[in-house]
């Protein structure tokens, strides 16, 4: 019935449609095999995409080609920018999206995507010959090749859903679990684990009183995800904030006994960053209240996300202590929260490209690898596509480093240290991210993008042509002068100290609060200057001026880095050969085959000075 593909993909979640995607833009023949068509692209919890690094990653993402920017963008109801008040690394692009309408958008676009065909089907096992991967078998009873596989199977490996004592198989609310893959791979010999997860209750809009909660509503002026020209959402639907308090927290302890997570039946270690309620009141017990976002769902549905409050207790303790909750007196739900266990692989036993160390052409992607997100799984999604078709093209592996992405960053993190709880990515664990920001995610990664022939020729030139105009602009600034009488009442709105002197607008730009758009109020010159230029742009010129002398510096050190970091390690080098490297340090480096030096020294349980002996050795 089918003919053989180039690549398989298993499941459309976040990190499958990317991959699918991918690689059929790139030209290989793609068949996406998923178990429900009308799941595609489903935000299993909260519907937002982006936040605290999360959004840089989109950014990322749309930069290289990818579809998540676009999608998000045409199903924002909300937009925020988080962090504005903080440097630009610290910006992040954060929108509350129409949960359907985002799975809409997603499935239009794999509809328009030539070479994509979708199967309705689950996969029970996978077509392996030689430890070399040739397509997969589904519960329909086919075999089905392919030259590649990507497994993105989110959270339905043997999953299992808790809610209080209740306990039954689902790889999410209402959907089966997927069996078979992980036995066989297990069998094969690779590693599995177990992790866990949770969701709030949803509950019915049209019974909250939304007088007793704080409005909040996006951005005045939103931005929004893609550097393609999507539009910007200017109508938007508000949030709401309100907390829990003593009365909730007393009446969620009466169901602890009946909690999965508190009685040991849940085994699988949960994400530390995103705790369920009940685990709030446990680890934080001096804090009297907590903060609940009150989300919609979406332009037309009254059905309301209740963020911070995940929970796996008896849904009848949930609907009790909702009804706590100042404005949700007369809540009624319209699902419980629940929690769910799956397996997933240590992600050490992937290569930097994603592909399993023990079966060739075979790649995993998204939650299956240990990490938590749709950001996380989408990036990890498209460079699984992007390499599985590179592979059997023989064409160079794509491997972004983490000195020019997120992404970079976050699958250095797997394959090298692995993950033992859900990996959530942050700023923090991005040693460069004053060069890794959401503004200039174009301007790093376009190229790379435009070289594997993801970003058209057109699209390049836009972005060279930004950051030319806005070199021309940073220069402007330095030879244009601004007068003390235009400059000062301006400054004094803004309450910062007036000028006695003339000065160059550069050097009032260097000032905190002072930004370009204020000062083209106030100069004819500056004002001519930008006429035409785009608020991408003069923001650009703008964070280049104020923050020029810090970016040098951190590129001087990514520079100084990259000499130890690029100096290769062939995948078969022999560490027995080294005598003087600890044992550890030996099994570690013979485990994760580590491409390069600087990979090898993130691995932990090798040492500084067994980097050292390293050095000399490939050095020879
Ligand atoms: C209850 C819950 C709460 C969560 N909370 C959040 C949150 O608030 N925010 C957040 O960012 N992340 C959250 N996550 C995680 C987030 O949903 C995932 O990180 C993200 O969806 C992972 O994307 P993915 O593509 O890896 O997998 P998924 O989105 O889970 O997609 C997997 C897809 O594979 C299909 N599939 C699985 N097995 C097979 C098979 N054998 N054959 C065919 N198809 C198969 C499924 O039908 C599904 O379409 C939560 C997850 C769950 C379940
Ligand atoms: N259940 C899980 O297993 C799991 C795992 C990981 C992440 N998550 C979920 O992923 C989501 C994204 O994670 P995150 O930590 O970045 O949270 P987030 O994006 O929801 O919040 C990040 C920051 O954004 C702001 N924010 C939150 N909700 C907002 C709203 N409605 N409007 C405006 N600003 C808002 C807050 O300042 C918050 O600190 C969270 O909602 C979290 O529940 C769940």
């Amino acid at each position: 019935m089918f003919s053989k593909y180039d690549l398989i993909v298993v499941g459309a979640g976040h990190a499958g449609c990317e991959a699918a995607a991918a690689a059929a833009n790139l030209g290989s023949s793609v068949l996406l095999i998923t178990m429900n068509m009308g799941t595609i692209a489903q935000m299993s919890c909260n519907p937002a995409m982006g936040g605290v690094a999360k959004g840089q990653i989109v950014r990322e993402v749309d930069a290289m080609g990818g579809y998540s920017g676009i999608i998000s963008d045409k199903s924002t109801i909300q937009f925020r920018m988080l962090n504005k008040s903080k440097g630009p690394a610290m910006w992040s692009p954060r929108a509350q999206i129409d949960r359907m309408r985002f799975a809409e958008e997603w499935r239009l676009a794999l509809e328009r995507t030539p070479n994509v065909d979708m199967w309705q089907d689950s996969v029970i096992g996978l077509l392996v010959k030689d430890n070399t991967i040739y397509g997969v078998k589904t519960s329909l009873g086919m075999e089905i090749e392919s030259r590649a596989v990507v497994l993105t199977n989110g959270t339905f490996l043997n999953g299992v859903m808790h809610i209080g004592e209740k306990k039954f198989g689902g790889g999410r609310t209402a959907e089966r679990a997927s069996t078979g893959i992980t036995e066989q791979l297990v069998e094969l010999g690779m590693e599995a684990g177990r992790m866990k997860t949770g969701t709030p209750p949803r509950v019915d809009g049209r019974s909250l009183d939304y007088t007793k909660m704080e409005e909040q509503w996006g951005d005045e002026n939103p931005g929004k995800f893609s550097f393609t020209d999507t539009e910007v959402s200017t109508d938007q639907r508000c949030c709401w904030i309100t907390y829990t308090n003593g009365d909730v927290h007393e009446t969620l302890k009466e169901g602890f006994e009946k909690s999965p997570m508190f009685t040991g039946r849940i085994k699988g270690l949960g994400p530390r960053y995103c705790p369920s309620i009940e685990d709030k009141i446990n680890r934080f017990a001096e804090r009297d209240r907590h903060q609940i976002f009150v989300e919609p769902e979406g332009w037309n549905t009254c059905e309301i996300y209740v963020n911070g409050f995940s929970t796996s207790l008896p849904e009848d303790v949930q609907q009790r202590a909702l009804q706590l909750i100042p404005g949700f007196e007369n809540a009624k739900m319209f699902r419980p929260g629940y929690a769910i266990e799956y397996d997933f692989f240590p992600p050490t036993q992937l290569s930097l490209t994603l592909e399993t160390k023990l079966i060739s052409n075979l790649f995993l992607a998204g939650q299956i690898n240990g990490t938590t997100g749709y950001e996380e799984a989408a990036c990890q999604g498209f460079m699984a596509g992007i390499n599985a078709h590179q592979k059997i093209n023989d064409k160079h592996e794509l491997i972004m480093k983490r000195s020019d992405s997120y992404i970079g960053v976050l699958i250095d993190d797997l394959v090298t240290k692995g993950t033992e709880e859900p990996y959530r990515m942050f700023t923090s664990r991005a040693e460069h991210r004053l060069l890794l920001r959401q503004d200039n995610a174009d301007i790093r990664l376009s190229p790379i993008g435009h070289e594997l022939g993801l970003i058209s020729d057109e699209r390049l030139e836009k972005v060279t042509q930004k950051v030319a105009a806005a070199d021309a602009l940073v220069k402007f600034t330095r030879s244009q002068g601004i007068e003390m009488a235009d400059a000062n009442p301006m400054l004094e709105g803004l309450g910062s100290s007036a000028l006695n002197q003339n000065v160059k607008i550069h050097s009032l730009v260097g000032r905190p609060h002072v930004g370009l758009q204020d000062i083209i109020k106030v100069s004819k010159p500056l004002a001519e200057a930008t006429k035409g230029l785009d608020n991408e742009t003069i923001e650009q010129a703008e964070i280049k001026i104020k923050y020029e002398s810090y970016f040098e510096k951190e590129n001087e050190i990514v520079a100084k880095m990259l000499k130890m970091e690029d100096k290769e390690i062939k995948p078969d080098f022999d560490y027995n050969k080294i005598v003087s490297i600890s044992k550890e340090a030996r099994e570690k480096l013979f485990k994760i085959k580590p491409r390069t030096l600087g990979q090898a020294s993130r691995i932990s349980g090798v040492s500084p000075s067994d980097i050292s002996v390293l050095m000399v050795h490939i050095s020879k």
